[in-house]
């Protein structure tokens, strides 16, 4: 039982190490990660290119594997019974072209039992989450950039997963779509109590959504620096507080 005031561990790593064999030699693309994502918490990980983001997103999901460590999501070893609790938006928004927005969403559905009606419905609902009422029978091509990302969200927020990865999910986006997905992602993060833990390159989008921002330095990945954003939402990260956070983890970046 956890003590009054603890918060749940939904995604814990310990001694996380992942080494990649590619042309350049041998790379330790991770070296002792340890993190804690806690219930209803929005986690960011910037750091520059290379330095590990998108492979510890993927070891989380079980996509890849560590060398060393563990890695639990709800207790459970992700990739072998404990994937299902999780949602992974990905940069590309990967939408299936010759299906329609609706067919796109409920693909998540039809490897599971649910009944085609049912999984109609659930699309519906999940697309008018994201603003898309009305654009059921689209195809991926007559979408916006930012529409098209609102169908990659749905799809994953379909299968209601408590915890969603999002490796750069706007990074395609112009600066004022973006800016709308962000406050999209929060409200839908109010009504369905997600913990999110996403990947950017952007350090204002760190400091508009993430509770917690960790800092990863290349070669190898590791964690320098874990800083805590303690202001009121919705922030506004060119307003004094917000642009002396951002400057700070700039400088806690070297960028
Ligand atoms: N399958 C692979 N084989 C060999 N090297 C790899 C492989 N996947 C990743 N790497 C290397 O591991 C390091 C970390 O890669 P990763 O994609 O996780 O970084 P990242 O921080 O997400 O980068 P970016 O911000 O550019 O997307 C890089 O040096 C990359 O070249």
């Amino acid at each position: 039982m956890m003590a009054a005031g603890a918060r749940e561990t939904v995604i814990s790593l310990s001694g996380v190490t992942k080494a990649f064999e590619g042309n350049a030699g041998h790379l330790v693309a991770l070296k002792d990660i340890g993190l804690d994502l806690y219930a209803g918490e929005v986690l960011a990980l910037v750091g520059p290119s290379g330095c590990g983001k998108s492979t510890l997103l993927n070891i989380v999901a079980g996509i890849q594997s560590a060398d060393h460590g563990t890695v639990t999501v709800f207790g459970k070893t992700p990739g072998k019974d404990g994937s299902t609790a999780l949602g992974y938006v990905f940069q590309e928004d990967r939408l299936l072209p010759w299906r329609t927005a609706l067919r796109n969403v409920t693909f998540s559905l039809e490897a599971g039992s649910v009944l085609r009606s049912e999984r109609d419905r659930r699309a519906r609902e999940a697309l008018a989450l994201v603003g898309l009422a009305g654009f059921e029978a689209s195809y991926p091509h007559q979408l916006s950039g930012g529409m098209r990302s609102r169908v990659a969200l749905a799809r994953s927020l379909v299968l209601d997963p408590p915890v969603l990865l999002m490796d750069e999910p706007f990074g395609r986006l112009d600066a004022m779509t973006r800016s709308q997905m962000h406050g999209e992602l929060l409200r839908l993060k109010g009504l369905f109590g997600m913990s999110i833990l996403f990947v950017t390159h952007d350090v204002d989008e760190a400091v508009a959504l993430a509770d917690r921002v960790i800092v990863l330095q290349p070669r190898p990945g590791r964690i320098s620096t874990v800083l805590d954003v303690d202001l009121p939402r919705p922030r506004d990260t060119a307003g004094p507080e917000g642009a002396a956070v951002v400057s700070r983890l700039k400088s806690l970046i070297g960028s």
